[in-house]
């Protein structure tokens, strides 16, 4: 999977993304990630890129011709319209869904924002989806962008090996994780639950499966009400909140 990023901020990108698990991705060539600088792209001698809102009002806007000409350099070179994504506050909020939806792509143009963000033609010209990371108003595009692209990669094959597999972690079936534990089997004189030290592997299953289900029953009943319980979870749930009672 190929992400090419616009942004007037490129050096941010390899500093966060250069590391760890997306880092290995990018030298195994399983995923690349390639930054464009926006401000290459300016017609200005002083490179300007943003200038004040007509109409008046706080903030400067980013001009629509760097960033469509930016745009332009990687389309160009493509026989296929790649799907490009705005950064935005204004957008659908990221969830699992929408990440796996974005995983099937095989090539995303990300657009980050900045200042009070970008001239509205842009968005008419080459934008295809607007997704925002959450409901609060950041300096920039650029962290959103790293949220969407680690999210997005985890879910390429290759990208994480068998044990980092995602396959139960939270969110990935609308269902929270269940409480983790390694070594020592005592800290604080806190124990590890019995049955995570009995071996017996269908127990185990059982009680994660509860231990996510109660989970997401007391801490995301928006997540909850989502689900669709076969009678087996409603039973594991309903034993795991009589113990909670008791
Ligand atoms: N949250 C977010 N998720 O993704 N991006 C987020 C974000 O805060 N970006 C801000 C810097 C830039 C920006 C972009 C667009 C608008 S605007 N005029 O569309 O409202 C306002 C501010």
């Amino acid at each position: 999977m190929k992400f090419d990023v616009l942004t007037l901020f490129p050096e941010l990108f390899d500093a966060v993304l250069g590391e760890s698990i997306i880092g290995r991705a990018r030298q195994n060539n399983i995923i690349q990630i390639n930054t464009v600088n926006i401000r290459d792209f300016s017609l200005n001698k002083h490179r300007k890129v943003d200038d004040y809102p007509y109409g008046g009002g706080g903030g400067m806007v980013m001009m629509a011709q760097p960033i469509c000409d930016a745009y332009l350099s990687i389309a160009e070179k493509l026989s296929y319209k790649p799907r490009v994504v705005y950064l935005s506050p204004q957008g659908r909020v990221l969830n699992q869904e929408i990440v796996k939806e974005l995983s099937t792509e095989e090539h995303l143009i990300l657009l980050c924002g900045h200042y009070e963000g970008i001239d509205e033609r842009v968005i008419e010209e080459i934008v295809d989806d607007e997704i925002s990371i959450g409901d609060y108003v950041l300096t920039g595009g650029e962290l959103p962008a790293m949220v969407l692209i680690d999210s997005v990669s985890r879910l390429i094959p290759g990208v994480l090996s068998s044990e980092e597999s995602y396959s139960q972690e939270s969110h990935y079936e609308g269902l929270l994780e269940y409480p983790q534990y390694t070594r020592p089997y005592e800290f604080s004189e806190r124990k590890v639950p019995g049955v995570l030290m009995s071996g017996h592997h269908e127990n185990i299953n059982r009680w994660r499966r509860q231990q996510s289900l109660k989970r997401t029953y007391l801490k995301r009943p928006d997540m909850f009400e989502r689900l669709s319980l076969n009678e087996a979870d409603r039973k594991l749930l309903e034993e795991a909140l009589k113990e909670n009672e008791e």
